[in-house]
């Protein structure tokens, strides 16, 4: 099932560059894990934002929600997913 999902950053005004940084590379480890799994197909900032859109292929709501509540950052994203259909006019 494909899900796109939006995800906002916003960090705790106490935390330090350091401890971001940290973040950054436990989130950027855990999103690589995720793509080369093929259960993130792709992931594209969002202009201007520290947000994203990715696109997640897994079996299930609980799935999504498991790999969500995984990434390190996700005590300071806000995460809005859309789960989408087959348009009837694709051709692929
Ligand atoms: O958009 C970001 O930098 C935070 C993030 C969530 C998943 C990911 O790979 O990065």
């Amino acid at each position: 099932m494909l899900y796109m999902t939006r995800m906002d950053v916003t960090f705790p005004p106490h935390l330090s560059a350091e401890d971001i940084a940290v973040f950054q590379a436990r989130e950027k480890e855990y999103s690589g894990n995720l793509q080369r799994e093929g259960r993130i197909q792709g992931i594209w900032r969002i202009v201007g934002e520290y947000a994203n859109h990715a696109l997640f292929d897994v079996e299930t709501n609980d799935e999504l929600h498991e790999v969500l509540s995984g990434f390190p950052m996700y005590p300071y994203m806000k995460v809005k997913v859309t789960p989408l259909a087959k348009h009837p006019n694709s051709i692929r």
